[in-house]
């Protein structure tokens, strides 16, 4: 009995050099739609971050929720398309997704941390013109999804001052007021940078990155960020993972110290990435700093 006691305390002081250095400091989770699809899970995931951010961490979280945009838009008969991992967002879909994102899956997650004890607030890009957009630029015309044109933090600055956890979903509009479906990844990327983030972690549903998707055990667990574009260029990258690899290569060269992108399906995934020395899942870290 007293030894198990004395083996929690083990761990939880070995816990102690990650609080004082990631304590006081701004830490992005972007938390994607894959891994919400189990409750109790969700819960895990969301009971970490209370715990982070009860030890002081300033903590951003950032969510998707495309599995739950695909069963909307299944209930009034939208069928979904991607290209290269970015859905086609036309004018009905946008309304879905605004509604889905800034809505239901927003104040789910945002109840769920305010049930746990935390102060969560939840917001889409378009609040306080968190995130202004504009129309994304590429060869397929994709419609209503945007890219960031800028970030205004200051109601993010002014929410982690008052101890609040913002909670924001991928949703961001122009000057006009046109909404625009932002990839919950890139919206984590832009934010993280703007705001010097310490660490930007991806909870997914996959170990990190596979070498062969079909094989979980041909983990990669550190890749630097000279590395990154031969990842982008192989075969082995494909679907979602394509705007998330890309948008941490950003995160890296726009000042984010290090990403990683951990399985949300491994209960605490996200405790054992900020708090213990081993880490989890996919590590990326500037070439410099490895
Ligand atoms: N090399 C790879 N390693 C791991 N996952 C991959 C790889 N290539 C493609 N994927 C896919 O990327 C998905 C994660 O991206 P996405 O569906 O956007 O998830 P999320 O909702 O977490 O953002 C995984 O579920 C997996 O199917
Ligand atoms: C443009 C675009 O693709 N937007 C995403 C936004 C949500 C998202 O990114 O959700 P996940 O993190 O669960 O993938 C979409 O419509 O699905």
């Amino acid at each position: 009995m007293m030894k198990d006691a004395i083996k929690e305390a083990e761990i939880l002081s070995q816990a102690l050099p990650y609080i004082q250095k990631y304590s006081h400091k701004i830490i992005v989770v972007k938390y994607g739609g894959n891994a919400m699809k189990n409750e109790e899970l969700k819960h895990n995931v969301m009971t970490d971050i209370v715990l982070l951010s009860e030890i002081g961490i300033k903590v951003v979280l950032v969510h998707g929720g495309g599995p739950s945009i695909n069963a909307m838009l299944d209930k009034v008969g939208i069928k979904p398309k991607f290209i290269n991992g970015l859905r086609y967002t036309d004018k009905e879909t946008m309304d879905v997704v605004q509604m889905v994102l800034a809505g239901q899956t927003n104040k789910e997650l945002v109840s769920i941390l305010n049930g746990k004890g935390a102060k969560a607030v939840g917001v889409c890009g378009s609040d306080a013109s968190l995130i202004v957009a504009k129309k994304y630029e590429s060869e397929d015309d994709l419609g209503y999804v945007g890219q960031v044109d800028q970030i205004n933090p200051s109601l993010i600055y002014d929410l982690l001052d008052q101890h609040y956890i913002p909670v924001i979903a991928s949703v961001g509009c122009d000057s006009e007021g046109n909404a625009y479906n932002i990839n919950a990844d890139i919206a984590a990327s832009s934010i993280a940078q703007e705001l010097g983030a310490e660490n930007m972690v991806l909870v997914s549903d996959v170990p990190g990155i596979l070498k062969d998707p079909k094989d979980e055990t041909s983990l990669y667990s550190n890749i630097s960020s000279d590395q990154i574009d031969e990842l982008i260029e192989s075969d082995y990258i494909s679907g979602g993972m394509i705007p998330k690899v890309n948008c941490i290569k950003t995160a890296l060269a726009g000042g984010v110290k290090k990403s990683c992108i951990i399985d949300g399906r491994i209960p605490h995934s996200l405790l054992i990435e900020i708090l213990s020395k081993q880490g989890i899942g996919t590590l990326f870290t500037r070439k410099e700093t490895l």
